[in-house]
């Protein structure tokens, strides 16, 4: 199918005319251009792609849309508009139509690959074709395709929700990242419904302070959500507040979860095994179901989830019957072992808050001494190392401070970084040797937490990436004793 200019560029503001004729695809990656194709010179972090408009021509790009214009004439009609990131998501949205009827998206710093798998869970349990894009990559009821980002780029998102229209998909629910909502990968996208979980510090290499992080994150409800859409707030959540205000400022329909949820309140929540038990009250009826998943921030992510699902029309009944069926997505709390008489547990924590999160969701099991194995990122928020070393410090009873993805950075150096706030820490730089450590101190009634990595199958050391797995090498320690 192909495209005039002024069609793909609709809502992008005036436009001149290019004089070109049918466009066939689009892309924002000089090297990948295909012959026909609008190159999209987008600002980044490193560079800005109207240094590559020579590249994209000579590779067959007929025009090129960008937010300044190049210093050389490249030779092609450029058209300058505001936003080119919005403009370049519109346009893909519109090259690879036809896309899934129902979208919805969550954000938050934390709970968001949790809420979006959960959310298929629902839909599927309801006899609904669904997946859910995220971390994890993009998941269907027949597999999982990973992939690098947690919201792709728009190209790539695009693409990826024709292709699963074409499997007959038309329910879908998006991981919404900071990054990807500042860099504008959703836009082109109308949700349904969309959901907040939480706001705690991260990402601020990128976003610079919290409140470059809230706005961001903000405007899932502001920009992204249809009129009159459901806007889900977890009102447990200090930072609340500001995504109901945006919410209500936008028209949306607010439907608040959590103990003070006036759409979903949480009545009660008590341990069942690894599980937990809980009570709700949802407009004005009270049901009681089991969630068998570790932690009280689980019961958060249930019911947002829940509450997205109902939002696109799955009946109450239903929803809270999917939730006692959930399976937690991989490596959130997840019990990977069990091993004389204690308890190995694989989670993503990799802030502040979800390390104290998880650490104080595993206490109650604990009757012997709480170990956490973690490090931190490399090339990510430096601020976070401190405040991790702090929280497992305050939190755990035996803490031993490993590498995470160092990344281009120096290990040694971001290990001293947390353990500056952690005194007493042990140190140990090889995450698999740290993780028999803990293993190898752990005691009957102890709990051995491993955090930081969850799913990830990799390590990033420098700038290669090596096949890495905190289940795997749990497995295979216990193996060898
Ligand atoms: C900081 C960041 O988010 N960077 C993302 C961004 O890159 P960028 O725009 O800064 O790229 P750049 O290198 O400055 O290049 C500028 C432009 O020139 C183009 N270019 C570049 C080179 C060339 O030869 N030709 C060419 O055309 C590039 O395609 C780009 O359009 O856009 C790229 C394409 O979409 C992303 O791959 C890249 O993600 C990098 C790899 C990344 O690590 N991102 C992480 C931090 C991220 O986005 N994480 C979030 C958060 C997860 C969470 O919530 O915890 C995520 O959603 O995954
Ligand atoms: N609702 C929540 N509140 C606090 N912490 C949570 C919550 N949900 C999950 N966590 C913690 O955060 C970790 C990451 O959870 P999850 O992967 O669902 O979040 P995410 O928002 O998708 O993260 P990312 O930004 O890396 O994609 C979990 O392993 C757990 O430690
Ligand atoms: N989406 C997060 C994941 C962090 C996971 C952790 N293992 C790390 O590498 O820091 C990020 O890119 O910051
Ligand atoms: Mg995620």
């Amino acid at each position: 199918m192909s495209f005039s200019v002024t069609q793909l560029l609709e809502g992008s503001g005036a436009l001149p005319s290019s004089g070109v004729g049918a466009i066939f695809g689009v892309n924002s990656d000089s090297r990948r251009i295909e012959p026909g194709d609008v190159f999209f010179a987008l600002p980044g972090a490193h560079a800005h792609g109207n240094e590559f408009a020579a590249e994209a021509i000579a590779r067959g790009a007929l025009v090129i849309v960008t937010d300044h214009k190049p210093k050389a004439d490249p030779g092609v009609p450029v058209i300058v508009v505001e936003d080119v990131r919005a403009a370049y998501a519109r346009a893909a949205s519109r090259i690879f139509a036809p896309q899934p009827q129902i979208a919805v998206a969550v954000t938050g710093t934390n709970g968001k690959t949790s809420v979006a798998s959960f959310v298929r869970q629902i839909w599927q349990a309801s006899g609904l074709a669904a997946s859910s894009v995220g971390t994890l990559g993009v998941e269907t009821s027949w597999g999982l395709r990973s992939g690098s980002l947690t919201t792709p780029d728009s190209r790539t998102l695009h693409q990826n929700l024709r292709a699963l229209k074409a499997q007959g998909i038309d329910h879908v629910a998006i991981e919404a990242s900071s990054h990807g909502l500042e860099q504008r990968r959703l836009d082109g996208i109308h949700f349904e419904a969309a959901a907040f979980t939480n706001l705690s510090r991260d990402h601020l290499d990128y976003h610079v302070d919290m409140e470059g992080y809230r706005q961001a994150k903000l405007r899932l409800f502001t920009d992204l959500l249809v009129e009159g859409g459901p806007a889900i707030v977890n009102v447990d959540d200090p930072e609340h507040e500001a995504f109901m205000f945006a919410a209500l400022s936008h028209n949306a329909t607010l439907l608040t979860v959590g103990k003070e949820g006036a759409y979903i309140e949480i009545a009660s929540i008590e341990r069942e095994g690894y599980g937990q038990r809980v009570e709700v009250k949802h407009v004005g009826e009270t049901i009681s179901f089991h969630l068998p998943l570790t932690g009280a921030f689980q019961v958060s992510n249930a019911l947002i989830a829940a509450a997205l699902a109902m939002s696109t029309g799955v009946e109450r009944a239903a929803a809270f019957a999917a939730l006692s069926e959930l399976k937690g997505a991989k490596g959130r709390l997840e019990l990977v072992a069990e091993h004389r008489g204690s308890a190995i547990f694989v989670d993503y924590a990799h802030t502040p808050d979800a390390l104290e999160t998880a650490l104080a969701a595993l206490r109650p099991y604990v009757t012997g001494r709480l170990i956490v194995v973690f490090g931190c990122g490399g090339d990510r928020d430096k601020g976070k190392r401190p405040l991790m070393g702090a929280v497992a410090a305050m939190s755990a009873d035996l803490v031993i401070v490993t590498d995470d993805n160092p990344r281009t950075e120096d290990a040694a150096v971001i290990r001293a970084e947390v353990i500056e706030a952690a005194p007493g820490a042990r140190e140990n730089g090889d995450r698999r040797a740290a993780i028999a450590e803990g293993i190898g101190s752990l005691g009957a009634g102890d709990v051995l937490l491993i955090a930081g990595k969850g799913h990830e199958d990799y390590q990033i050391i420098g700038t290669s990436k090596t096949p890495f797995s905190d289940h795997e090498v749990i497995h295979s320690v216990l193996g060898q004793t």
